[in-house]
């Protein structure tokens, strides 16, 4: 039986874990569950899964929970909280379901007691990519992509050795505004941004899709869990979101990972590799779905991406400093405070504004996301 953490239980992500997880209740013990501000579904999952710690993200949201949880449950808030739910609930695998870098102290302590990871937090590589897979090597734990494209990836790799990898092509469905023009992209509402064409998440990375971002912290996610440089890493729009990615090989054989959109198929596979078990999803009928579209990617149409590009290779607080400047900027779109266009000229003006700092330590990291953010404040 593992021994389950849930960091973000609350989210999209969390929530269809917690999904996977109810369906074979003899294979996981739910040792811990950190969430943020939602208390109400935080304490239902509390009596679903009887945890013994549980986090939240405030004092006095503690304070609440604490009157309402069962006997016996501890509950812990803030940073710290997250730390010690991924650390100290004896949880021999952590699911890391939050959303930005905010995740990235609490897999690190997840990391350094030992137990494996579920990633779907992929700020935190992008943030700190080379301290964290160092860590994972050092403490000799498994780092299992939740990501859909990562998870592809990983099945379609499948043991095979790196040197036989050409390329990898990660896919784009193109986000909720895939068939407009630059132009079209004026005035458009938080709303519409919201509508993803193909998969129901949570509201951050629905942005980052519609911006591109989401891709190009998917490539520097890639560069870092399968070891590429980014001239091997490649992106084409495919609109259907069936075939989840590709590795290409050597011989110039492609292997392809496909099913239809359903985040359980690959968080299953996280939890249970390398055993494969049935899943809810839908299976997939190609007949039904009759063809895959495929069309070249545009970077003047999506310069987000390119600047992903830029900032992964220049490397060190680069991504640190795209990645901060992106999260303030989206949380700025969703407040109705900036333009959906403003997005893209924040993370230029932030990373323009920035020397990137070559291999920085962990403290390095923290400030460059600090300063970015302040920077993308003020924007
Ligand atoms: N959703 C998806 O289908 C996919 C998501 N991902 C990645 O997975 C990660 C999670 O995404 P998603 O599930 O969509 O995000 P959501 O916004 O739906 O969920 C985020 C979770 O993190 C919690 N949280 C946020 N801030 C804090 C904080 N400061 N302290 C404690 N908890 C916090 C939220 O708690 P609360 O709600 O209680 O405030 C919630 O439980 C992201 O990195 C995303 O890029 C990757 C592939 C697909
Ligand atoms: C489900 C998942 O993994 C998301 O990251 C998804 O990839 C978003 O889709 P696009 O970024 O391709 O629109
Ligand atoms: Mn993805």
């Amino acid at each position: 039986m593992k021994k389950i953490a849930v960091l973000g239980s609350t989210g999209s992500i969390g929530t269809q874990t917690l999904d996977v997880i109810s369906r074979e209740p003899d294979s996981y013990e739910v040792v811990g569950l950190a969430a943020g501000n939602n208390v109400d579904l935080l304490l239902e999952q509390v009596r679903a899964f009887r945890p013994k710690l549980v986090s939240v993200g405030t004092k006095e949201a503690a304070e609440a929970l604490k009157l309402q949880v069962p006997s016996g449950v501890k509950v812990v808030h803030g940073e710290e909280g997250l730390i010690e739910v991924a650390a100290g609930s004896g949880a021999t695998y952590v699911v890391c379901a939050l959303i930005g870098s905010i995740g990235l102290r609490s897999t690190l302590a997840a990391i350094d007691a030992g137990a494996d990871i579920g990633l779907a937090n992929k700020e935190t590589l992008v943030t700190a990519g080379h301290i964290v897979m160092q860590r994972a090597k050092e403490m000799g734990v498994a780092l299992l992509p939740v990501d859909s494209e990562h998870s592809a990836i990983f099945q379609c790799l499948n043991g095979e050795n790196t040197k036989a990898i050409k390329r990898l092509v990660l896919t784009a469905s193109g986000g909720s505004f895939r068939n407009r023009t630059r132009e079209e992209l004026r005035g458009v509402t938080v709303e519409d941004a919201l509508k993803h064409p193909n998969w129901r998440m949570g509201a951050k990375i629905t942005i980052d899709s519609a911006t591109m971002v989401n891709k190009g912290l998917e490539v520097m996610e890639a560069h870092w869990l399968f070891g590429l440089p980014y001239d091997r890493i490649d992106v084409v729009l495919h609109p259907e979101s069936i075939i989840h990615s590709m590795v290409e090989f050597v011989d110039t054989s492609v292997m392809a990972q496909l099913g239809n959109p359903d985040m359980r198929v690959p968080i299953q596979y996280a939890l249970t590799y390398p055993e494969r078990k049935p899943s809810p999803a839908t299976p997939l009928d190609l007949l039904a779905a009759g063809s895959l579209n495929f069309r070249p990617m545009d970077f003047e149409r999506f310069p987000c991406l390119r600047m992903a590009y830029e900032a992964g290779r220049a490397g060190g607080t680069a991504t640190t400093v795209f990645n901060a400047a992106n999260e303030i900027a989206v949380a700025r779109f969703l407040k109705g405070e900036i333009a959906f266009l403003a997005i893209e000229d924040i993370i230029s003006e932030v990373l323009s504004r920035h020397d990137a700092i070559a291999t920085p330590d962990l403290e390095t990291i923290l400030e460059a996301d600090r300063w970015a953010r302040l920077e993308a404040f003020s924007r």
